[in-house]
């Protein structure tokens, strides 16, 4: 069955560590359909808030729900509806870019008659389908980039949630994610994101929300 949310909300979500603040209060409600993406200043709580979102930092402070459900990363619930790419993704040195995507499309339930068909065209779609033979350390960064971007968007999920999806690529693979991202949205995902490239995030997302809340 295709996953699926129709709200998570934010309350007020802190996050605080020896004193030290990483998210001040940040109140979000996502609704299904949405591809919100956040900017703000370096260091201004933003991949803390995706880290909250997703369920792999409890906030300190305030409620963060789906469908007035709690968000554990741990709880498999979670994991089916949110897909997050924060951080770079840990891969095996003896297995290529098609090998990992084979991994991920098999744990997350894909028959394995269609597998070749979805990898190759999730592939494509990011203009990658020639480095599916490639291991992971013979990819440029940018490619690399795109590589870890076709494993979080091949597997199942109702809500993308991506930590600067744009970093180390170029301007023309900028307008292809913004477009991919806009085609998540017609096939009824959502997306919530964070971008440094202001052009990008207007010309790609349905809202915009500038971190810290307030400034
Ligand atoms: N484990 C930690 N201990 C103490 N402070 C931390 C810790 N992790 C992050 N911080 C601080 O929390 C704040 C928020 O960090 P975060 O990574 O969320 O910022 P960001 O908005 O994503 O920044 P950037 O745009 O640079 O990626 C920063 O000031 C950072 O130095």
């Amino acid at each position: 069955m295709t996953p699926t949310f129709t709200k998570i909300v934010a309350d007020k979500v802190t996050c605080t560590v020896n004193k030290i603040v990483l998210l001040p209060p940040t109140s979000l409600t996502i609704k299904a359909g949405e591809n919100i993406a956040i900017t703000g200043q370096n260091g201004c709580g933003k991949t803390t808030f995706l880290r909250v979102l997703t369920g792999n930092l409890r906030p300190t402070g305030g409620k963060i729900t789906r469908d007035d459900q709690p968000i554990d990363e741990r709880d498999p619930a979670t994991r089916q509806v949110i897909a997050p790419l924060i951080g770079p993704v840990a891969g095996f040195r003896d297995l290529t870019v098609a090998d990992h995507l084979i991994m991920v499309d098999q744990t997350w339930g894909g028959d394995r008659e269609g597998a070749c068909e979805r990898i190759a065209a999730v592939l494509n779609r990011l203009d990658i389908l020639q480095f599916g033979n490639r291991f992971m350390h013979e990819l440029s960064s940018g490619q690399r980039q795109l590589a870890e971007l076709s494993m979080v968007l091949l597997r199942p999920s109702a809500l993308l949630v991506l930590d600067e999806p744009e970093q180390r690529l170029d301007e023309g693979r900028r307008t292809l994610l913004g477009e991919v991202l806009r085609e998540r949205i017609k096939t009824g995902s959502s997306v919530v994101w964070v971008c440094h490239d202001k052009a990008m995030a207007e010309a790609s997302a349905t809202r915009i929300v500038r971190f810290p809340q307030g400034s």
